[in-house]
């Protein structure tokens, strides 16, 4: 079923004076995106340009806003950690799941591997660092590699509207260049926390990362999980509540690794970032006596491949600080 929108100049006319704060916060963050670097460790994000950024907001009566680079298509990278998640809680029993990986966040950056070894048994912290997503990629649903990466698409598509594209190329680009995360993938299966090959694991898991979206897509998400699961504008509960709120929490505690502390602190949304420079925001309906925008809730995609030394957007990250303050968007 395709999703219904609000066309853009419709809209741009019903929001005009948030709509061009907006532009001129777009315009202005822009510049801050030499502050970042795309990611270079993954050789073919490399080649995306810097100086991008665009953001799309949709509200529960389908109000989009997109400013910018909004409709660049990037790839998932770790905002699939979310989606494989997700399909992982729908397909096992939760606390299946949660034998497996842990819901703790760990204050290191996301491919570490030191606190595998230093806690035993060796139980992955949360699955949004690489290790625990590696564990939840080998636990979707399926026995082929197809089959895994089938049940996230199909998800994706029922939230989204549209199945994501695959790009070969930042796959074949990362898979050839994956020693730590093969590093993590071997750590886990020695450790027990790996029930399928190691080879497979990564696989399935770097496939998931190499899916594509844009901003709209993981807004889209975003704007699904702030009204926990259910899908405002098609008026249908796609997941279970219990699923989406701990995703959520996820999101607020580890979903930026070792920058989720500040972001909770300076943002106060639960997020997601990817190394590609995409981030998925989610934002709760609010109770105030006040006119605000999106009052009641609204998801976020944004996009800026310049990327900090935590792996998320500088400028994307900037301005989502800066719509969160203006707007009274904290959860907080
Ligand atoms: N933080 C990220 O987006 C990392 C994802 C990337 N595919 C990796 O495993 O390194």
């Amino acid at each position: 079923m395709e999703v219904t929108r609000i066309e853009d100049k419709e809209h741009r006319q019903k929001e005009d004076p948030y709509m061009n704060v907006l532009d001129e916060w777009v315009t202005h963050y822009r510049s801050f995106t030499s502050e970042g670097r795309c990611a270079s460790y993954i050789p073919v994000l490399e080649k995306a340009d810097p100086s991008h950024l665009g953001i799309c907001i949709i509200g529960p009566d389908g109000t989009m806003m997109k400013s910018g680079n909004w409709d660049v298509v990037f790839t998932l990278q770790s905002i699939s950690k979310v989606i494989s998640f997700i399909a992982v809680c729908l397909h096992h029993d939760i606390s299946y799941v949660l034998d497996r990986v842990d819901l703790e966040p760990t204050g290191d950056p996301f491919n570490s591997i030191v606190r595998l070894e230093m806690h035993k048994p060796g139980k992955p912290f949360n699955p949004m660092i690489n290790a625990g997503a590696i564990t939840v990629s080998s636990l979707l649903p399926g026995v082929s590699t197809k089959e895994k990466l089938e049940s996230l698409c199909e998800l994706m598509e029922k939230m989204v509207g549209k199945r994501p594209t695959f790009n070969e190329e930042v796959f074949q680009s990362e898979w050839q260049t994956a020693y730590r995360n093969r590093a993590l993938a071997y750590y886990l299966k020695e450790t027990g926390y790996l029930e399928i090959e190691v080879e497979q694991a990564l696989e399935v898991y770097l496939k998931q990362c190499s899916l594509e979206v844009n901003t709209e897509d993981i807004a889209l998400i975003g704007l699904i999980l702030a009204h926990d699961g259910y899908h405002p504008i098609r008026k249908e509960q796609i997941l279970p509540k219990k699923i989406a709120r701990l995703a959520k929490s996820l999101m607020l505690t580890c979903g930026v690794y070792n920058a989720s502390g500040k972001f909770a602190a300076f943002i106060g949304l639960p997020a997601k970032s990817g190394v590609s420079g995409g981030i998925m925001a989610t934002v709760p309906p609010r109770v105030r006596m006040e006119e605000l925008p999106f009052i009641n809730g609204c998801g976020i995609g944004i996009y800026g491949p310049a990327i900090d030394e935590f792996g998320t957007s500088v400028a994307g990250a900037m301005l989502l600080k800066q719509l969160a303050n203006s707007w009274d968007l904290s959860i907080f």
